[in-house]
C-alpha cells in the first residue's frame, strides 16, 4: 500500500541528499517517478544537496495542482510510481492535501522532505499539514550538530553573526557564511537557540574577560566538539 512519508529534520541534516538517493534507488530498480522541489538554494527547477549532487526537478509553484500534474502524466502514458518532494515546507497546505489524495486514490508513494519549523520555531504551513496527514514522519539518521556538540534541533536565522527573531518566514539561504548584512542560518540545540547563542556570539563572549564559563551554559568553547 502506498504511503505519504515526511522526512523531517533541521537544515543541513541530509534531507536533500536522502531525496536524491531515494530517487536513484527507485530508478535503478526500473520505477518511474517525479522529482519536485520549491525554492532550492541552487536555483529554479533543481534539487541540490550540499554533498555536491544535484538533478533537474519540477518547480512547485503555488498555483500548481499536484493531483492534476500526476493525472496529466498518466494521460500522456507516463507511469508515475512515486513522487520525491523536496523543500516541502514551502508547499501550500492544499498541495499537501493533493499529495495525500495521490497516495490514497492513485496508490502512488509520496516521499516529502523538509524542515518543520522556521527561525521563530513556528511551523511552516506545508509542514504542519504534512505532520497532520503523513502516514509516517521519519527523522534522517545523520544528526546536524550545534556548535556545542549537542544534536541541533532548531534553525536560527543569523545576520552578521547575530540571531534575529523577526522577519519574513521565507528567506532562501544557506548555513554557510553569507555576505555582510545578508541572512544565513545556523542550526542550534534548544538551549542555545533560547539563549540566542550562535557560534559567533559564543566566540565573542568567550573572548570577553568579564564572562565566566557558566555564562556559556557550561559548554566548551566553539570548535571544541564535546558536549557541555
Ligand atoms: N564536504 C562534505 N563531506 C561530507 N559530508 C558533507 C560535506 N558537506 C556536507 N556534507 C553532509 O551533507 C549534509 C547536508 O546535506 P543536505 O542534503 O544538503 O542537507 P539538507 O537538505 O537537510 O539541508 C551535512 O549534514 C553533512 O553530513
Ligand atoms: C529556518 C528557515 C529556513 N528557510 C529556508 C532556508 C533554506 O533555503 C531552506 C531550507 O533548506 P535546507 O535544504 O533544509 O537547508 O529554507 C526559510 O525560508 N525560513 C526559515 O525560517
Amino acid at each position: 500500500m502506498a504511503e505519504l512519508v515526511f522526512f523531517s529534520g533541521t537544515m543541513d541534516c541530509g534531507k536533500s541528499t536522502l531525496a536524491l538517493q531515494m530517487d536513484h534507488n527507485h530508478r535503478a530498480r526500473g520505477r518511474t517517478g517525479l522529482v519536485l522541489t520549491k525554492h532550492d538554494r541552487a536555483g529554479e527547477s533543481v534539487l541540490s544537496s550540499r554533498l555536491g549532487l544535484s538533478r533537474e526537478a519540477l518547480e512547485v509553484r503555488d498555483d500548481l495542482d499536484l493531483w492534476d500534474l500526476v493525472v496529466e502524466q498518466a494521460t500522456h502514458g507516463r507511469s508515475v510510481q512515486y513522487l520525491i518532494c523536496d523543500e516541502s515546507q514551502f508547499y501550500t497546505p492544499q498541495q499537501v492535501e493533493q499529495l495525500a489524495r495521490i497516495v490514497d486514490e492513485m496508490d502512488i508513494d509520496v516521499y516529502a522532505f523538509g524542515i518543520t519549523a522556521d527561525f521563530r520555531t513556528e511551523l511552516f504551513p506545508g509542514s504542519r499539514r504534512l505532520i497532520e496527514l503523513a502516514d509516517r514522519i521519519q527523522v534522517p539518521q545523520v544528526e546536524a550538530l550545534c556548535w556545542c556538540g549537542r544534536r541541533a534541533t532548531h534553525n536560527a536565522r543569523v545576520v552578521d553573526g547575530h540571531m534575529v527573531v523577526e522577519g519574513e518566514q521565507v528567506v532562501v539561504g544557506d548555513t554557510h557564511d553569507a555576505p555582510a548584512g545578508q541572512v544565513e542560518y545556523e542550526v542550534l540545540c534548544r538551549r542555545h537557540y533560547m539563549r540566542r547563542m550562535t557560534s559567533h556570539a559564543a566566540r565573542e563572549q568567550a573572548g570577553s574577560p568579564d564572562v565566566l564559563p557558566f555564562d556559556l551554559g557550561l559548554c566548551p568553547l566553539p570548535g571544541a566538539g564535546t558536549r557541555g
